[in-house]
């Protein structure tokens, strides 16, 4: 029953580095250190890059928002990082140490969220990350069209929670064996 429980609080969710960092090599490593620390499962990882449109269409709920256009021009400005995470509360926890969303803010309220050390601006925030279980699955699927969740649930999950896994670290994802 113990280990029901756990399982029921495991969560995906969907990591970007934005264009600002995606080629900052220690952003990055920071990044990834943290997600190792903090007991992260990567589950898939890619680069992509989304035109303007497909940018427009991931930020549709800030469309009427004065911001809108520069986001979307931002985000489409190069390539963005993609990653599936899994844990324990992934979500909130993701974002809890993203930072909260304005960096000119966060800078003093949260200087040692990611966003506080390395967002250049509130556009230019560095990171993003889902912000409930309903808008994981649906950014998830924008970035990984082919990660089939209820086959991954049944293949590769309980190989991942039985501590049958490894890191590669050349690709940054923990592969199951
Ligand atoms: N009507 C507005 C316009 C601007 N701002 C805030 O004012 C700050 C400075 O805006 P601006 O100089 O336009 O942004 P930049 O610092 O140049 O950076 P970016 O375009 O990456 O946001 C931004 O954080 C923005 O959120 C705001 O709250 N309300
Ligand atoms: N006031 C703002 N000024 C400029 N850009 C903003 C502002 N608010 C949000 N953004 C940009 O839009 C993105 C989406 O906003 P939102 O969903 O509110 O934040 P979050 O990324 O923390 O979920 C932010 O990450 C940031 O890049
Ligand atoms: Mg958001």
């Amino acid at each position: 029953m113990y280990n029901q429980v756990v399982k029921t609080s495991m969560q995906l969710t969907l990591a970007l580095i934005k264009p600002n960092a995606v080629f900052v090599p220690y952003v990055i490593q920071y990044i990834h250190k943290i997600l190792l620390d903090e007991n992260f499962f990567i589950i898939r990882r890619t680069h992509l890059r989304l035109s303007l449109d497909q940018a427009g269409d991931f930020y549709k709920e800030h469309q009427l928002k004065f911001f809108h256009n520069r986001l979307v021009s931002f985000m489409s400005s190069g390539p963005l990082e993609a990653m599936v995470l899994y844990r324990d509360d992934a979500i909130a926890h993701w974002r809890k140490l993203i930072g909260p969303t304005k960096v000119y803010q966060t800078i003093y309220s949260h200087p040692s969220s990611i966003r506080g050390i390395y967002g250049l601006t509130d556009t230019r925030n560095t990171i993003h990350g889902s912000d409930s279980p309903a808008t994981a699955l649906k950014e998830i699927k924008v970035f990984f069209p082919n990660f089939n969740i209820e086959d991954w649930k049944q293949h590769e999950e309980p190989k991942l929670m039985s501590g049958m896994f490894k890191l590669d670290e050349e690709a940054f994802v923990h592969h199951p064996l």
